[in-house]
């Protein structure tokens, strides 16, 4: 990992990484201490081919070995801990690496490649696609030679990658700025795995909560559970922002057409409440009767100021209806932070606990997003998600670099930043299902990796994050792939499925609907990679003063991932690749990616604001250069205190929008 290698040309590759690792480790996941480093078990790290079994290894001797090899343990992470650190201290920055200056080499052998003859080459074409377990990714359409990717390989290993991996998956706190360990992949780990965090065994904290979610989800479901009436829930809202809400969206639009959990959804409703505009609120609770709804609050700190208002409207709704001893039956929680659940007046039987080592945007597979989502498809069906989501965890951490999907396309996204210098990328499912795919890897990646400075808070020499959007193709194509086909280079991620969630094949048609869909999957790469030049187009008669207007230079990167199908263990799957590219970029750039101190500064100014406005509005007067605000805000806010409202100062009285509005006009958007 070390070793200085050399700028021109590598020799042939070992494997990077492989084997599988047994996870037994005891590290402080709470305190301030400085974290025990892992622990890699005998022969861990070159075993034979990687057995996906292998995320945590269980071991009835493993609280004793943990005790007892403490000090083993303490010698082997020191080991790891000093060859990471050594790195970073030769290097200020991954930049100034060898392996970093061979690829900014190698720009100018890519540059005068194209992809349109990059991908007659049937060999490199073979090289550069990868399956695992029906998930099935060619990269050939990016700008890369299996060279590149012996290059990107190498830069992998400079930064130390299978260790940090490693460390992740053990429970290190790499989180370093906020002393947590980064332990997501522990909220899926099978049941009989063990992973000691600060002397607890983590999973057996996991599935304790597991299985309350599925008791509590069962007796919902088959009626047990009455509302304050004594009807039965029929309905769910899910409060919650951010984290706490884009993953459980996304995985809710995965599956709701999706025959089994559709039908295992019968008759039932799951609506999101998460902006703290009221027209959410009126949105979310358009048509439904308190009686039967259930409220899951959903907020890793119960502290986050749109939410939590949101929940008190919510409650207002809940008891002005049934009654303050209605709370118990209609509302429960998801959080970290127990004490103020129970002072928001919920019953600590009713609450969910996840837990500081699990980051919001990362916390889908924790309560987060099983409970509501077992509340709508049964725990059953959200089992088979988690099982997704450990498949892509135990490949990531066991593969060898070569044949590991995220690891790859992960150092693929990089090389498209960092090398190609593409800003963006577009994440373009041909599958309405995966709608919400977009908006929820937004969140992963652009606040994970979104960062300026390095893990020591050096400015970094390069830009680090992406821009990510999408929208489902073909959507998209009637959009915004005009400026990808001719205007600004865009990687993308198009991503299919084999089967249909919902077949479709009229009579007379010469393909069923979904290969109608999946032929444009197909042919929008081919456009993007291979372009049309003049000479093809005078073939076709295209006058000469259009054939600059026609002309598609080609050339633009893209990745094809197809599923067999869009089912809860794919979803699941998908999950955790993208997470693991976010990861790989995150600890190859040598950033941390799972703080978000950027988030902050606007809460604190969103907070400053409230207080004035609350005296503005209750004195009836306009915000007054004492209040510190510079002119232009000034303006502003006194154009928008001026204006009409419906408020009442200083005594509102409790309007719920959904009152004011025309039922017939309001469709939630999980019904259109
Ligand atoms: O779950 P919480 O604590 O309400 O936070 C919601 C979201 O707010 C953020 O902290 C920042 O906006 C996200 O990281 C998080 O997912």
């Amino acid at each position: 990992m070390l070793s200085r290698v050399s700028a021109s040309k590598p020799g042939p590759k070992k494997a990077n990484g492989g084997g599988n690792i047994n996870i037994n480790v005891n590290v402080n996941v709470n305190g301030k201490t400085s974290p025990t480093s892992p622990r890699k078990a005998a022969g861990n790290v070159t075993g034979p081919a990687a057995s996906p079994k292998n995320l945590v290894q269980s071991s009835r001797q493993g609280t004793t070995a943990c005790g007892s090899s403490r000090k083993d343990h303490s010698v082997n992470a020191l080991d790891m801990s000093e060859a990471v650190k050594s790195s970073a201290e030769k290097y200020a920055s991954i930049a100034d690496t060898p392996a970093w200056k061979a690829l900014v080499d190698h720009i100018p052998e890519i540059e005068e490649t194209h992809l349109r003859y990059l991908l007659k080459d049937e060999e490199r074409c073979l090289r550069l696609s990868l399956e695992h377990n029906g998930l099935y990714s060619d990269f050939s359409r990016q700008r890369v030679t299996p060279e590149t990717l012996e290059l990107l390989f190498d830069l992998a290993k400079e930064a130390g990658l299978k260790e940090k991996i490693e460390q992740m998956f053990q429970g290190e706190q790499i989180n370093e700025t906020e002393h947590r360990s980064v332990l997501h992949v522990a909220t899926r780990a099978e049941r009989n795995k063990e992973l000691i965090v600060n002397g607890k065994n983590v999973v057996e904290d996991v599935w304790k909560v597991l299985d309350k979610i599925k008791h509590f989800s069962d007796q919902v479901r088959n009626g047990e559970w009455l509302g304050a009436t004594g009807k039965p829930i029929r309905d769910v809202v899910a409060i919650g922002i951010g984290g706490s809400f884009l993953g459980p969206l996304f995985v809710h639009t995965a599956l709701k057409t999706e025959p089994v959990a559709s039908m295992k959804a019968s008759g039932r409703r799951l609506r999101f409440l998460a902006n703290v505009d009221p027209v959410d609120v009126a949105r979310a609770l358009h048509n439904l009767n308190q009686e039967t709804t259930m409220v899951v609050i959903i907020s890793k700190t119960f502290t986050t100021a749109e939410t939590m208002l949101n929940a008190r409207t919510v409650r207002k709704w809940i008891t002005a209806e049934l009654g303050e001893e209605a709370v118990s039956k209609h509302m429960v929680a998801v959080s970290t932070n127990v004490k103020l659940v129970s002072q928001f007046g919920i019953d600590p039987d009713n609450t969910f606990e996840f837990w500081d080592w699990v980051g919001g945007r990362y916390s889908v597979c924790s309560a987060v997003g099983m409970l509501p989502l077992s509340l709508q498809y049964g725990f059953g069906i959200m089992e088979q998600f988690l099982e997704g989501a450990r498949d892509i965890d135990n490949h990531f951490l066991n593969a060898p670099f070569e044949k590991n999907i995220p690891v790859t396309l992960g150092l693929i996204n990089l090389w498209n930043i960092s090398f190609l210098h593409y800003p963006a990328r577009a994440i373009l499912p041909y599958c309405q299902a995966l709608a919400k795919l977009a908006p929820h890897i937004q969140q992963v990646s652009m606040e994970s990796n979104g960062k300026g400075v390095d893990m020591n808070g050096k400015p970094l020499k390069f830009e680090a994050g992406q821009i990510d959007f999408g929208e489902p193709g073909t959507n998209g194509q009637h959009s915004f792939y005009q400026l990808i086909h001719q205007g600004r280079v865009i990687p993308c991620d198009f991503i299919g499925t084999i089967k249909s969630q919902q077949s479709v094949y009229l009579k007379g048609e010469i393909v069923s609907n979904h290969d109608e869909l999946m032929c444009n999957f197909f042919a929008q790469a081919d456009a993007l990679a291979t372009g049309k030049n003049a000479v093809e187009l005078r073939a076709e008669n295209v006058p000469d003063n259009l054939i600059p207007h026609k002309t598609f230079t080609g050339n633009r990167p893209s990745t094809s991932i197809l599923l067999p199908e869009l089912n809860a263990y794919t979803t699941g799957q998908i999950l955790s690749l993208y997470e693991a590219m976010v990861a790989v970029k995150g600890f190859v750039w040598g950033i941390n990616s799972f703080d978000q101190w950027g988030v902050e500064l606007g809460k604190v100014l969103a907070s400053k604001c409230r207080s004035k406005m609350n005296s503005a509005r209750t004195q009836s007067r306009l915000i007054e250069a004492s209040d510190g605000f510079n002119f232009s805000t000034t303006r502003l806010l006194n154009r928008y205190l001026k204006g009409k409202t419906f408020l009442q100062y200083p005594e509102p009285r409790d309007i719920f929008p959904c009152d004011l509005i025309d039922s017939e006009n309001c469709i939630p958007p999980d019904e259109i």
